[in-house]
């Protein structure tokens, strides 16, 4: 295999293949936006992005959920050096969050060790209701500290990129969603 790091963006493509089509993508979102519609009923929301994987997803629910929201962003990611589970906050949310309706958006639910970390920072800052929305929940039969309110695409223990996910930095902008082959996992 070529060195991850310096690999071709084509390089993914050719060691991926598609999960989800740009379509069946599209019509999990519309899914999505009528579940987030029917669970908040016309109140007012705070749309709050994880970045930088929730971007895609945060963009093209916005628009149709027809709700009144404010959009505000974070950015956490897990550390993986020794401790496993470590979160580093490099933007916290600018919105006072408290006593509002939150919906947390991000691209994927893997371990689910982000999620709970922004659903914790949320309930800390004092939101009436913290709801998750992400795009793609990862099947891999880990017992996760938490479930999702919304669930756009059930995707297979592999990873995946596109719509928000990344492979090396490359692909977040894909409108399909694939999933290298194992010879490039390793
Ligand atoms: O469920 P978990 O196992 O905690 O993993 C999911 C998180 O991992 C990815 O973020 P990453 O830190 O790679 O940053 P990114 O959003 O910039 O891609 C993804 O965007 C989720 O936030
Ligand atoms: N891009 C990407 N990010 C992840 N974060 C946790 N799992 C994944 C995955 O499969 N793909």
């Amino acid at each position: 295999m070529q060195a991850a790091q310096t690999a071709s963006p084509d390089h993914w493509i050719n060691q991926s293949d598609v999960v989800f089509t740009a379509a069946e993508v599209s019509a999990a979102i519309d899914r999505m936006a009528a579940q987030l519609r029917a669970l908040v009923i016309d109140q007012p929301i705070i749309l709050l992005c994880v970045m930088r994987g929730g971007l895609y997803l945060a963009g093209h629910l916005m628009s149709r959920l027809a709700l009144p929201a404010k959009l505000d962003y974070l950015q956490a990611n897990r550390y993986h050096g020794t401790a496993g589970q470590e979160i580093v906050w490099s933007k916290q949310p600018e919105l006072n969050l408290a006593d509002q309706i939150v919906v947390v958006v991000d691209d994927i639910l893997d371990e689910g060790i982000t999620l709970a970390a922004v659903v914790q920072h949320c309930q800390e800052a004092g939101a009436r209701r913290v709801l998750t929305a992400v795009l793609t929940e990862k099947d891999n039969g880990l017992q996760k500290p938490l479930q999702a309110d919304v669930i756009g695409l059930t995707v297979p223990n592999r990873y995946v990129f596109g719509c928000g996910m990344d492979v090396y930095g490359w692909w977040r902008n894909l409108p399909e969603i694939r999933a290298l082959t194992d010879s490039e996992c390793s």
